[in-house]
């Protein structure tokens, strides 16, 4: 591979205002991937795919270049030599890597492989907690599926095709892609390609969700007719895939804190065909009030620490505090506590998470279910999705029914 002087410039730009200014990667990519029209698939790629490597991988690769935070730019010039000389790339003779230590490079990097923190580059107060509650095995393990990049998956969007008609029309335009035996409704990329800009993706034949996200609404059981509440629908990743298991029929009440996330569900819900949404903005909890014993299933896609979505979200390793992570879990105690109420007698409540901490996760379920609130409801199942064992993102779900009495 050779490097082209301003995508690397790019790169080095963006990891300056991920690193130094606390922007949130994805944004920072979508606006690089603006900056020049005349840049092609792969020299997009590049940019994306490099500065989320780099992210990922930061905590190595500065250890290796010996540059600590905040970062100048030759700091980040340093670290931007390590990632090319461990990928084997001829660095060209720009002033930047005049003198880059090859060897020591890799010599460094065989060193630092052998301790965890560093060869999966994260916190050491992250690698502390996730070894305490998922055991050093596990956790390493996780950790290691965790650094990889995650695939491109489909879901179909029902109400308007079919899995096979999806699968044929993308073909037509070069998109290949494959079936997920146990995911019903996904197709899985075999090379990534910014689906976005196709038409059947602006006609709304499809979401981008990953193949655990698309597990969750299944969870719930639903079927047309039924009255659901999606409690925490964000922009309606798992609302719009309840819509379309409802074959419109029935009624589905969105809720979330944030007003503009709503916004933008009404967006994608129309670029679905879905009509069956109603969104209501949470002001407070009257609005949790007047639904209660009123729904027949209420999903609880809680806030989370995001651990099991490192994969597509890597600068949330570092932007993570532990005090976060405290106050996360205090949260989705409240919503369990709250927000079950909205469950009619024999309704059942799906409490999920992107997270693969046991304390965000069945401890939370079980704090619940010893409380008042939880006494009213019996625990039916629940799945503990982790990455290196799925392949996907890690996720929990667990499915809870209320008794009739
Ligand atoms: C995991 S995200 C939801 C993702 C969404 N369900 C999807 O599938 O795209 C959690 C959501 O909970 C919302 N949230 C945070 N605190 C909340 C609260 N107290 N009540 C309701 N929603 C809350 C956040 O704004 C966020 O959109």
């Amino acid at each position: 591979m050779r490097l082209h002087r301003n995508l690397t410039f790019a790169v080095i730009d963006g990891l300056t205002e991920i690193f130094n200014e606390g922007s949130y990667a994805d944004k920072v990519v979508e606006k690089l991937l603006k900056r020049d029209k005349r840049w092609g698939a792969r020299d997009r790629a590049f940019v994306a795919e490099t500065t989320y490597e780099m992210v990922r991988w930061k905590r190595l690769y500065a250890e290796i270049a010996e540059v600590k935070e905040p970062f100048n730019r030759d700091n980040l010039w340093r670290m931007f030599a390590v990632w090319a000389t461990l990928k084997g790339i001829t660095l060209p003779d720009w002033k930047y890597f005049e003198s880059t230590p090859s060897r020591r490079i890799k010599g460094r990097f065989d060193e630092l492989s052998k301790i965890r923190k560093f060869k999966e580059s994260i916190p050491d107060w992250l690698d502390a907690l996730g070894e305490k509650e998922l055991g050093s095995e596990v956790w390493g393990q996780e950790l290691q599926a965790l650094n990889q990049q995650a695939p491109v998956v489909l879901r179909t969007n029902t109400l308007k095709t079919t899995r096979e008609k999806l699968h044929d029309l993308l073909l037509e335009i070069d998109v290949d892609s494959n079936f997920l035996k146990e995911y019903p409704e996904a197709l899985q990329l075999k090379e990534r390609s910014n689906v976005f800009t196709t038409d059947a993706f602006k006609n709304g034949l499809f979401e981008v969700q990953d193949a655990s996200s698309q597990k969750v609404a299944h969870f719930l059981e639903v079927s047309p007719g039924m009255r659901i509440v999606d409690a925490c629908a964000g922009a309606g990743g798992k609302t719009l895939h309840l819509a379309s298991l409802m074959e419109n029929k029935g009624q589905i009440i969105a809720m979330d804190i944030y007003e503009n996330k709503l916004n933008e569900l009404k967006r994608r819900a129309k670029r679905n065909g879905a009509h069956n949404i109603e969104t209501r903005w949470i002001e407070n909890n009257k609005t949790i009030k007047k639904l209660h014993q009123k729904a027949d299933r209420v999903l609880i896609d809680a806030p989370c620490s995001g651990l099991g979505v490192l994969r597509r979200n890597p600068d949330a390793k570092w932007k993570l505090k532990p005090e976060f992570i405290q106050e996360i879990q205090e949260t989705q105690q409240q919503i369990l506590q709250e927000y079950s109420k909205m469950v009619k007698p024999g309704g059942k409540l799906v409490y999920a998470t992107c997270s693969i901490l046991p304390s965000e996760n069945q401890q939370q379920v079980d704090l619940f279910l010893a409380t008042d609130a939880g006494k009213d409801f019996t625990f039916v199942k629940d799945e503990k999705i982790l990455a290196h064992t799925s392949g996907y993102d890690g996720f929990y779900m667990a499915l809870l029914e209320r008794k009739n009495s």
